[in-house]
């Protein structure tokens, strides 16, 4: 059966970030994307120069606006990335509301970008926005260590704390909390990185529990742009194909 994603994320002309990095992968996957570009670039903001157009709040309500009239607004998942501009925000805020009344089994992956290695590079205004409106929504929450560390206010310099960070995470409202990488060392030695995944599980007598995983990754000596948002697009295709996995 189609399983249609909408991806709301960075378009980059040169190199692979935001839907340039997942619009692709998810297809192969046998996803539906159909893709809104938050912004237009000439390449990602690491580069010494970067050049383009951000979409705002009115473009993304014209182009939600021709979906709908179309009645093409049915959507299995939501994804989102990168995003300079609070209203903009908001207005995506809107429109997972209404595409989750549309299909309440709709399942939102949220890449809350907003920085790395303790340096944010998305205005500091977006914080109260991803903590207070987009993450209570989210199904489905990819933040690195910096973001977690960010959205909750509290440090990770141990595996107990970022279980903690994970916890809270949860009670600000997503089911399924991965920490795409962080600095903690790994059990396997100084050439892993170390991810962490916690899910809410119902156990049969009701009561709720996390079930916590431990990923240490083959570290490349390189520094990436872009694998945040493959992870969480991957992820988003694995947690659809092994739900219970
Ligand atoms: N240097 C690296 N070596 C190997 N894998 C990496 C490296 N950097 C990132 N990754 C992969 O990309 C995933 C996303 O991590 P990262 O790029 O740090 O996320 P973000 O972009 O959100 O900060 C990691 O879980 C890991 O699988
Ligand atoms: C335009 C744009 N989109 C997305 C990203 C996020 O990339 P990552 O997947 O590494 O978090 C960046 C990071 O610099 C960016 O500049």
């Amino acid at each position: 059966m189609e399983c249609r994603v909408l991806s709301i994320q960075s378009h980059v002309v040169r190199g692979y970030v935001g839907n340039k990095s997942a619009t692709f992968p998810l297809q192969v996957l046998g996803f539906e994307v159909d893709s809104i570009n938050s912004v237009q670039f000439s390449n990602h903001t690491g580069y010494s120069h970067w050049k383009g157009q951000v979409l705002t709040a009115d473009e993304l309500n014209v182009l939600y606006e021709g979906i709908k009239l179309n009645k093409v607004n049915r959507y299995d998942y939501i994804l989102t990335g990168y995003s300079r501009d609070t209203s903009f925000l908001m207005t995506v805020v809107d429109i997972i509301q209404e595409l989750k009344k549309a299909n309440p089994s709709l399942v939102y992956v949220c890449d809350p970008v907003m920085g790395d290695q303790g340096a944010m590079y998305v205005p500091e205004y977006l914080l109260p926005v991803y903590r207070d409106n987009v993450v209570p929504l989210a199904d489905i929450l990819t933040p690195n260590q910096f973001e977690a560390e960010l959205l909750t206010g509290r440090k990770i310099t141990t595996e107990e704390d970022a279980v903690e960070v994970m916890d809270l995470l949860h009670k600000m409202g997503p089911e399924t909390v991965v920490l795409t990488s962080t600095d903690l060392p790994s059990r396997r030695g100084d050439q892993f990185l170390v991810a962490l995944g916690s899910q809410k599980i119902v156990k049969p007598d009701g009561t709720v529990t996390s079930q916590i995983i431990c990923m240490d990754i083959p570290k490349v000596d390189a520094v990436f742009v872009g694998t945040g948002d493959l992870f969480a697009a991957l992820l988003l295709a694995w947690t659809h194909h092994y739900p219970k996995d």
